[in-house]
Formats: C-alpha cells, sequence, structure tokens
C-alpha cells in the first residue's frame, strides 16, 4: 500500500508508445477547474486525478523531458533512473504491436532495483483477440503480472486503473490533528531556502511544535501553535543532487511538490533573491492558482541586496511584471538567515487566511451586486441588456459565487472583471484568489 496523500505516478516508456495517450485518457474525464490565467505557462504533462476516492498526481515523463539528443536507449534509462528516485509508483509502457525491445530488457533490469510499485503495462492491445497474439512474447522479460492495455480504445483500461487505486490509501483525515487548522506549504527551487525559512520561523518564535511525520513521503510537516491559532507547516522535499540528472530531478521535485499544494491552504512561494523569478516560479504559481489556493510570495535571501536600492526596486519590479495577474498576493521581502522581515509573516497569513474562508450572508451579496451594477450598466449583448438576477456564496477556500444572468455567455471578460472587483474591495477579499461562476437563470446552465 503507498501511504501518503496524492502519491506521484510516473509514465515512463519509449516515444510513441503511447504514453500521451493514455495519460489523456487517464486525466480527460477531470472536469477543467478554472479558466486559464493568462500569462501562466501550463504544463501539460501533469496533472491530478482521483479514481475511485484516491487521489495521485500524474507524470508524463516522455513530455518532461524530450531532448532529441539523446541516444534513445540512454534517454529511457535515465528517465526510469529517476522515476526510480522520485516517483512512488510507476507505470512501465511497452509497445504491443512493436514487440520486445532491447531498451524494454535493459528497463526492467533497472526498474529490479526498487521496491517500489510498478505496473508493466503492454500497450497497443486493442482486443482479447489481440491480447491472445501480442501478450506471450512479453512473459520472455521474466515479468509475472502484466497489464495488457489499449489506452486509445480504453481495452484494459479498467483494470489497469482499480490495480493502481488499490494499491493506493486513501485521503488520510488528518486524525489527531486540531481544527481549524492553517496548512501552509512553503515551495520554491532547491537552494532558494525552504528549510532556512521553516527553521528560522520555528526559531524565532520559540513555539509549541511537534513534527509529524508520513504525510508526504519526502516532506515534514511541522504542527505549531502560535499565539490561539494552529497551523501546519510543509516543507516540500528537497532534491538529492546527483550528477547529470540534476536537471531532470530537479523538474521532478517540482512536480512533486505540487502533490502538497492539494493539502494546503496557503501557498508561500520563495522567490531567491539574487536570481529572480525563474520560469519554475510561475510554474508552480500557475498550478496553485489552477487549483484555488491563496498566494504568499516571498522574495527570500534579501539581505544579500541590502544597500543595493536600485537592484531591490528592479527584482520587486520585475516579480511585478513576471505576475501581473497576481495582484492581489502579498509579497513580502525576507532573509531566512538575518530573520529579517519574518515577523510580518504571521499576521499577513493569518489575513490571508481569514479572507480565504471567509463566509458572507446572501443579503449583503446581493446588495453589492445591485450596487455595482448601478454604478456601471451591464454590456448591451444580442440586442438585449444583460440583466444578473441575484447571487449568492457557494464555497470558500478560495470564496465563490454563483451570480444568475439572462445571458452567460454575453458576461465579457472586462464585465467579469469589474464585477469581480468590486466583489474584492466590498467584501475585504484583496489578498486572495475569488472566483465569481455565471450561470442562466432559466436554464441553470453557465460557466
Ligand atoms: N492501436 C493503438 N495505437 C495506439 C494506442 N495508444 C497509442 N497509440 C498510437 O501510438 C502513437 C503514439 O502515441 P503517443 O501517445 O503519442 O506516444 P508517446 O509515448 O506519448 O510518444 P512520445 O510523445 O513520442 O513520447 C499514436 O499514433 C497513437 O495513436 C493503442 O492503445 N492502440
Ligand atoms: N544569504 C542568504 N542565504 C540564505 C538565505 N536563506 C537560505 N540561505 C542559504 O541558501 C542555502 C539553501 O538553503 P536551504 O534552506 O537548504 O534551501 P531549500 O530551499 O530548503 O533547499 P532544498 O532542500 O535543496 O530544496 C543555504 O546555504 C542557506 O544558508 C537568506 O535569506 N540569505
Amino acid at each position: 500500500m503507498v501511504q501518503g496523500n496524492c502519491p506521484m505516478v510516473a509514465l515512463i516508456g519509449r516515444p510513441n508508445v503511447g504514453k500521451s495517450t493514455l495519460f489523456n485518457r487517464i486525466t480527460k474525464s477531470r472536469k477543467a477547474l478554472v479558466d486559464p490565467t493568462p500569462g501562466v505557462t501550463r504544463d501539460r504533462h501533469y496533472d491530478r486525478v482521483t479514481w475511485d476516492n484516491k487521489s495521485f498526481v500524474l507524470v508524463d515523463t516522455g513530455g518532461i523531458d524530450d531532448n532529441p539528443e539523446d541516444l534513445l536507449v540512454g534517454h529511457i534509462r535515465e528517465q526510469a533512473l529517476a522515476a526510480i528516485e522520485e516517483a512512488d509508483i510507476i507505470l512501465f509502457l511497452m509497445d504491443g504491436r512493436e514487440g520486445v525491445t532491447p531498451a524494454d530488457y535493459e528497463v526492467v533490469e533497472i526498474l529490479r532495483r526498487t521496491r517500489k510499485p510498478i505496473f508493466h503495462v503492454v500497450n497497443k492491445i486493442d482486443s482479447p483477440k489481440q491480447e491472445v497474439e501480442l501478450l506471450a512474447q512479453f512473459y520472455e522479460l521474466g515479468i509475472e503480472k502484466l497489464w495488457s492495455l489499449s489506452a486509445e480504445h480504453s481495452f484494459g483500461f479498467r483494470d489497469l486503473m482499480d490495480g493502481l487505486s488499490a494499491i493506493i490509501e486513501g485521503e488520510s483525515d488528518d486524525e489527531g490533528l486540531p481544527e481549524d487548522l492553517m496548512r501552509v506549504a512553503f515551495f520554491g527551487r532547491p537552494n532558494v531556502g525552504k528549510s532556512s525559512m521553516i527553521n528560522r520561523i520555528l526559531g524565532e518564535e520559540r513555539m509549541v511544535v511537534s513534527e509529524i511525520s508520513g504525510t508526504t513521503r519526502d516532506s515534514v510537516d511541522t504542527l505549531l501553535t502560535h499565539g490561539k491559532y494552529n497551523y501546519l507547516l510543509i516543507d516540500t522535499a528537497g532534491i538529492r543532487r546527483k550528477g547529470k540528472t540534476k536537471e531532470k530531478l530537479e523538474k521532478f521535485s517540482i512536480l512533486k511538490s505540487l502533490a502538497a499544494l492539494n493539502k494546503c491552504d496557503i501557498a508561500v512561494i520563495l522567490i531567491d533573491g539574487e536570481e529572480g523569478i525563474t520560469e519554475q516560479d510561475t510554474k508552480v504559481i500557475g498550478y496553485a492558482l489552477e487549483h484555488g489556493r491563496a498566494l504568499i510570495i516571498l522574495v527570500n535571501k534579501w539581505d544579500l541586496l541590502e544597500g543595493d536600492k536600485k537592484r531591490q526596486q528592479q527584482l520587486l519590479s520585475e516579480v511585478g511584471r513576471q505576475l501581473p495577474f497576481l495582484g492581489f498576493a502579498p509579497v513580502l521581502t525576507v532573509s531566512a538567515k538575518t530573520g529579517y522581515g519574518i515577523k510580518r509573516l504571521f499576521p499577513v497569513i493569518g489575513s490571508v487566511y481569514r479572507q480565504y474562508r471567509a463566509v458572507f450572508p446572501t443579503s449583503a451579496l446581493n446588495r453589492l451586486l445591485r450596487e455595482a451594477i448601478e454604478n456601471h450598466s451591464p454590456p448591451i449583448y444580442k440586442n438585449k441588456r444583460l440583466k444578473f438576477y441575484y447571487t449568492s456564496q457557494i464555497g470558500t477556500s478560495p470564496p465563490r459565487f454563483v451570480i444568475m444572468t439572462n445571458s452567460y455567455k454575453g458576461v465579457h471578460f472586462s464585465y467579469q472583471r469589474y464585477l469581480t472587483n468590486k466583489f474584492r474591495e466590498g467584501l475585504g477579499l484583496e489578498k486572495v484568489p475569488i472566483q465569481l461562476i455565471f450561470k442562466d437563470k432559466s436554464s441553470q446552465r453557465g460557466t
């Protein structure tokens, strides 16, 4: 049984064996979370999947790292090594139509080195008849259990997914943790100072601390009580840097840390004050946004910029420029080394958390909606004035509101943005993401 919330399942295999096809089949049933945010780099090669109430993060390693200059066999070997190192479960895909290849032998050998669960999957077996014809030769590999599959036509798919979810433990229910816990996860590139930051927070505040192990394989969660509040600090894994695979592992570690996103309320993203914001930072931020998480940006190692006003300003405006859509996220300059700025963090976490979980009475929301419409008339759509009838809150974390309209299709981006800003201002939600969902009153359809 694979423990922990949301293990990482890596899909490996030679080019063209059907990894993308399988990835799409597994992930496509998932309903879209939020509209894509402009400017955010989206990586289509990983996704969170829930099957039978079990959740995991699926990673298509082929997509992560396609370097055409890599020799084929070398490439798959590296992929397998990285997967052994970083993934919790491995799906090794082979091509039933092509038959067993030397690379398959080699990968099977590599995979024998780990005790992690491995699914040896023979793809492109599109029917029971083909199973009889194509599968037999793969037993030469000496693998007891082979899974035959048609990623394209779904033969064998359900069995594979059931097999996979059978070895994943259900969501842990946080037994023994206090209620109303603020879950704060720290993200950032290797070496940005995540561990130093958490240590600094713990040392600085001399708080009641206890370690909760095993929630995620490589991360240690720390429960602490500060004032009358309880916090769970989640440190995302540091990676082991090893020779040539460093780059690859770095990508893996980012993906894996994404599993932590699923269990936090607030994602604290550390940016290296010396290096500035990187593409990997914007990727993690994008993913946090898609998951509707509250965000706090910490520009760490600020001590290294001490006295350099020009560089400081440059850096902050760079952050603003790179993340224009992120106006709501507080940005703090800090130093885990000297302790500069750390005292400001808790009040910010507190106010972000309160906003993130806020609940509003329907009457106040409707008043706000009416005022917003009076101040700025809705546009005309298909010769009719757009109407907004009423609104109510349908969720928190982040706050979500539904607004009933006569034509949700007519609510263009600019008016949507206007209403979002009005809701933010009117409800005091300036530090968190919020979602407005428009629905047609008559048909109950909408976005
Ligand atoms: N007959 C059959 N064809 C399949 C199946 N799965 C994938 N294919 C085909 O195999 C080809 C390669 O599939 P991809 O999913 O792109 O393979 P990949 O492993 O992601 O390839 P790379 O992106 O190069 O790593 C495509 O033409 C698919 O249509 C299957 O189950 N049956
Ligand atoms: N000058 C300066 N150095 C810092 C600061 N914070 C961390 N460092 C240094 O940066 C290095 C990396 O810090 P870690 O806390 O290990 O970074 P991490 O993000 O946990 O790294 P991984 O475990 O690799 O993910 C260490 O040498 C720290 O001493 C800071 O605010 N200022």
